[in-house]
């Protein structure tokens, strides 16, 4: 008996309960998406027409959009508990919906930058320039990761400053070419800015290596997130005190700051990551945790505003459920998650504050609906329960 939890990030199902306070009423990554493909607007040499998702669909995860928003889509049954959770941190960012469906909602209020040009206070970059031994740095604003190196990717690389940039989450990215500036030496600029940004609350500091040239850059897979560790123990925490195996793929280690996390798999690319996942379930012993975070939906659709793209990630996502579910063992439990919205439709390029989708499936789960949740740590909660562990601080089991 294991659990598998995969995190599709950003896959949010509608706009949350309190999406007002974030300018997000009407977001609807999931909504949006299928309206798009189904007008045509999701066509692309690689793919067309109205989104295909077969597998998902027989786990109910149509039916728990159809139900939150509020559409009737007939009495069916449906092989998985499906529904939906609304998120009790104040944040619609990474850390905050990890850590909430491990148990810890943030219930403290991150640091930001203001949306002013230059965003980042005067110490803090004559800091970083000063310790970072830099002749200057680049940026100093809000920007899409993707913009700024195309914009200034070739300064950089004249002038050697580094491109800092932030957004609307909490968090202080810096970018420099792989090859030119050098990633020991990115990663040891990063090591420099988290101490910096520790008093003002930043979640996370971000390298953001890419490689090109001439106005054509690219990132490339090794960004490294460093996050502040979570306010209080995790699942993860409490998975390993009580001496279970963790496996954590992808960006999980680095968002839980390495604690708990167990052993960590890295791989690029959300098919990398399946097969990585894949690999785990193959091999993970009895009472363990495998923990997937799949990056691209966000990384590279939402927040590039590419419906097309976010909507061939779903659909090959799908084609590896039937896969996914032969492996599975005895009492093994799956759920399907997300940690926040990022509607490839909406304005501006940052996250929106929505529902995420409860999929659960395996150990003998009869399909229903286990409505809206008040909470992704109902996750925690129910894997907790899943597997054995004392119950966690927060949340409700949606288990029987
Ligand atoms: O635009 P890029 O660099 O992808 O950055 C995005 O990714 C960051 C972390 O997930 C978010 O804060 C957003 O800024
Ligand atoms: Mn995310
Ligand atoms: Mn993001």
């Amino acid at each position: 008996m294991r659990a598998i939890l995969i995190v599709l990030d950003s896959f949010g199902l509608g706009a949350a309960r309190d999406a007002e306070a974030f300018g997000d009423v009407g977001a609807d990554t999931f909504g949006h998406i299928i309206e798009a493909a189904a007008a045509g607007r999701a066509d692309s040499p690689e793919r067309s027409g109205p989104l295909k998702l077969p597998n998902l669909q027989k786990l109910g995860l149509f039916a728990a959009h159809d139900d939150y928003i509020g559409k009737d889509g007939g009495t069916v049954s449906f092989d998985a508990l499906y529904g939906v959770a609304q998120e009790k941190s104040k944040g619609k960012d990474t850390p905050s919906g990890h850590w909430e469906m491990a148990g810890v909602p943030v219930l403290f209020d991150w640091g930001y930058f203001p949306k002013t040009i230059p965003t980042f206070p005067k110490d803090l970059t004559d800091a970083l320039i000063e310790q970072g031994e830099l002749p200057g740095i680049l940026g100093n604003c809000h920007a899409s990761g993707t913009e700024i190196i195309e914009r200034l990717g070739d300064e950089h690389m004249k002038t050697g400053n580094p491109i800092v940039y932030t957004s609307a989450d909490s968090v202080f990215q810096i970018a420099a070419h792989e090859e030119t500036f050098g990633l020991d030496r990115l990663y040891a600029l990063c090591d420099i800015a988290r101490d910096l940004v520790d008093p003002l609350g930043i979640g996370r500091v971000i390298a953001r290596p890419f490689i090109g040239e001439n106005g054509e850059f690219t990132r490339t897979a090794n960004r490294k997130d460093l996050a502040v560790p979570p306010p209080e123990p995790t699942l993860l925490d409490k998975m390993t005190e009580a001496g279970r195996q963790v496996i954590s793929i992808g960006k999980i280690g680095d968002i839980f700051a390495h604690q708990g996390t167990g052993e960590v798999v890295k791989a690029a690319g959300n098919m990398a990551l399946m097969d990585a996942t894949m690999n785990a379930v193959a091999r993970a012993e009895n009472g363990s945790l495998i923990f997937t975070n799949l990056v691209d939906f966000d990384q590279s659709f939402g927040h590039r505003r590419n419906i097309a793209g976010y909507a061939q990630a779903l659909e090959e996502f799908d084609a590896r459920l039937p896969e996914l579910r032969s492996a599975l063992k005895e009492g093994d439990l799956v759920i399907l998650s997300a940690d926040h919205g990022c509607d490839p439709t909406w304005p501006g390029t940052d996250h929106t504050r929505e529902v995420v989708p409860i999929i659960a499936f395996g150990a003998n789960i009869q399909g229903q609906s286990i409505g809206e949740r008040e909470s992704f740590a109902d996750i925690g909660q129910s894997i907790a329960q899943h597997l054995g562990l004392p119950s966690l601080a927060y949340g409700k089991s949606f288990l029987n």
